[in-house]
């Protein structure tokens, strides 16, 4: 059910099981030699510049940018190396590009680094407790809500298209699919 709230949210989202289409680059794109080394961290800038347009997208990664287009939810996979993050870029900059309100995260600070992101637990309102784990456990819900310094519900209201990379290193991930 909670997968089902989210995509009908955001129209675009992340590995739910009855999530639509479930696109698996199995082959790596054939790229330069040269192209494949900006994959480490110190090559983000180029790896930028690829996904605007430098390096034209794969027959696979154009078939995601079009249903990311059209509005589909997807759930991308797929070997390391085979362009996930290139095509991650891609979407963003299309999205931003139409003024959509698209957020990009992903579990770990480092992993949101490599794509000028944020983490998921920030952008979720996710924080240090102030208080006591008896206190949370004893308190009702709405008081905790009512409490929360965070604007929550302006980051759900404004994104529109939410993408979370390295999904599978998210804790509560299973529950999305709940
Ligand atoms: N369509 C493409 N044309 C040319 N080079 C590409 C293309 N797609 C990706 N690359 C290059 O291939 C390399 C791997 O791409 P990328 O980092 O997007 O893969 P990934 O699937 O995110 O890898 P990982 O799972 O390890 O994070 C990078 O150097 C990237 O610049």
């Amino acid at each position: 059910m909670a997968s089902l709230a989210f995509r009908r949210h955001f129209g675009f989202a992340f590995e739910a099981n009855r999530c639509t289409p479930r696109l698996t680059p199995s082959t790596p794109p054939k790229v330069p030699h040269r192209a494949l080394r900006t994959s480490h961290p110190m090559s983000r800038h180029l790896s930028r510049r690829q996904a605007e347009g430098e390096v034209a997208l794969s027959k696979e990664q154009k078939r995601a940018l079009d249903r990311a287009k059209a509005g589909k939810n997807l759930f991308i996979t797929g070997r390391a190396g085979t362009g996930k993050t290139i095509l991650i870029r891609a979407i963003n900059s299309w999205a931003t590009s139409r003024e959509k309100g698209v957020t990009v995260t992903a579990p770990t600070g480092a992993a949101a680094l490599l794509i000028d992101g944020t983490t998921i637990h920030t952008w979720a309102g996710v924080g240090m407790a102030e208080k006591s784990a008896r206190y949370y456990a004893t308190v009702d819900a709405t008081q905790i809500r009512e409490e929360n310094q965070y604007p929550l519900s302006l980051n759900f209201e404004k994104t529109e298209l939410l993408i979370i990379d390295e999904i599978s290193m998210v804790g509560w991930f299973d529950c999305l699919s709940c």
